[in-house]
């Protein structure tokens, strides 16, 4: 595993690599995935995927500056350089690409992508200017690596969301491959920032996956729900935590990001729906969602 930490030589070992392993006229596959590092078993499983189609996985560990609002945790988001590596190594991993800032911003970025309507609504109204410093540095990463393939997980929905929608609105030739959430055994989802957690803390978070799970129940067992019925349940079942204080509790089209009506039946959207949650314990802001077609979600059977 080459690690490097210097755009030009990451450019040139993924064309050392490409070339290396081209066969009989056939392109390696170059798949990337992009972090920000403090890697866990759900960047280990884009990992992965990405070895499953691609012959050159890179993965890039960068705590991108840009992405964070002004009073958000940038300085202490957590880092541990060597146990990432290692996570790697045992992944398989052909290169990890860890720039510094400077290498990434040698002065103030005078270029940003934006991707309108979807960045509205969600973290997108709660985190000013977040997505723009995503789509930028991903922008900047797809065009240092080059890769065929992206890999983002379904944790971050909307992140996938803009980002697919980027790279066919910039005529991008990468595959983005949206990747399912990896939980805890009791359903915590995981992420980086689960380490600021206390064990009240993250006792009480277990709320989120445990509201999601009710949710697409309901919606199995009571036909005429409506988006205004699940934004209620959502609200007093996270109510139940006396810690946890909602930021979004929401449901919406998804990879549209439309917007239901209260009195919408959730059960007559044709497409795929999301129900996103992001709420604060104590200082943690965590996310977590659900992304299902309710129309094909079974029916109750009531037995006679
Ligand atoms: N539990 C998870 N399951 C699947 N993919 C995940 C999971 N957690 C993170 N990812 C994905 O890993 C990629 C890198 O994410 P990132 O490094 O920000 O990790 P994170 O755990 O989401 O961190 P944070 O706590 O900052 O949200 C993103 O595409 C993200 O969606
Ligand atoms: C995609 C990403 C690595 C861009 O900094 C980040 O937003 C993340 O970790 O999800
Ligand atoms: N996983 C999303 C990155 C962020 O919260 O900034």
């Amino acid at each position: 595993m080459k690690v490097v930490r210097s755009i030009a030589e990451v450019r040139q070992q993924v064309k050392q690599l490409r070339q290396q392993r081209s066969q009989g006229g056939g392109d390696a596959v170059v798949g990337l995935v992009p972090t920000m590092g403090f890697l866990h078993d759900g960047h280990a499983s884009l990992m992965r995927r990405a070895k499953q189609t691609s012959d050159i996985v890179v993965i890039s560990i960068f705590v991108n500056p840009i992405q964070f609002g002004p009073n958000e945790d940038f300085e202490r988001y957590p880092r541990d350089e060597q146990r990432d590596l290692a996570l790697a190594e045992r992944e398989g991993v052909d290169v990890v690409f860890m720039p510094t800032v400077e290498d990434m911003y040698p002065a103030p970025t005078k270029t940003h992508v934006t991707v309108a309507e979807l960045t509205d609504t969600l973290c997108g109204a709660s985190r000013p200017g977040h997505f723009d410093g995503v789509s930028t540095v991903v922008t900047k990463l797809f065009n240092i690596v080059k890769p065929d393939e992206a890999f983002f997980g379904a944790k971050d929905a909307q992140q996938v969301a803009v980002i697919k929608q980027m790279v066919i609105d910039l005529n991008m030739d990468i595959n983005v491959v949206a990747c399912p959430i990896v939980r805890e055994v009791d359903g915590l989802a995981l992420s980086s920032r689960n380490v600021y957690l206390s064990a009240e803390e993250r006792e009480q978070a277990l709320v989120l996956s445990r509201s999601l799970e009710m949710i697409k129940q309901r919606v199995i067992e009571q036909p005429e729900l409506t988006a205004g019925d699940i934004r209620s349940m959502l609200r007093s079942e996270i109510g139940t935590s006396s810690i946890a204080i909602i930021d979004y509790a929401e449901i919406m089209t998804f990879p549209q990001l439309e917007a239901m009506e209260d009195r919408a039946v959730v059960r007559d959207v044709a497409g795929e729906v999301i129900v996103a949650l992001a709420v604060k314990f104590g200082k943690t802001r965590l996310i977590d969602n659900a992304i299902f077609s309710p129309s094909t979600l079974p029916q109750t059977v009531v037995h006679a």
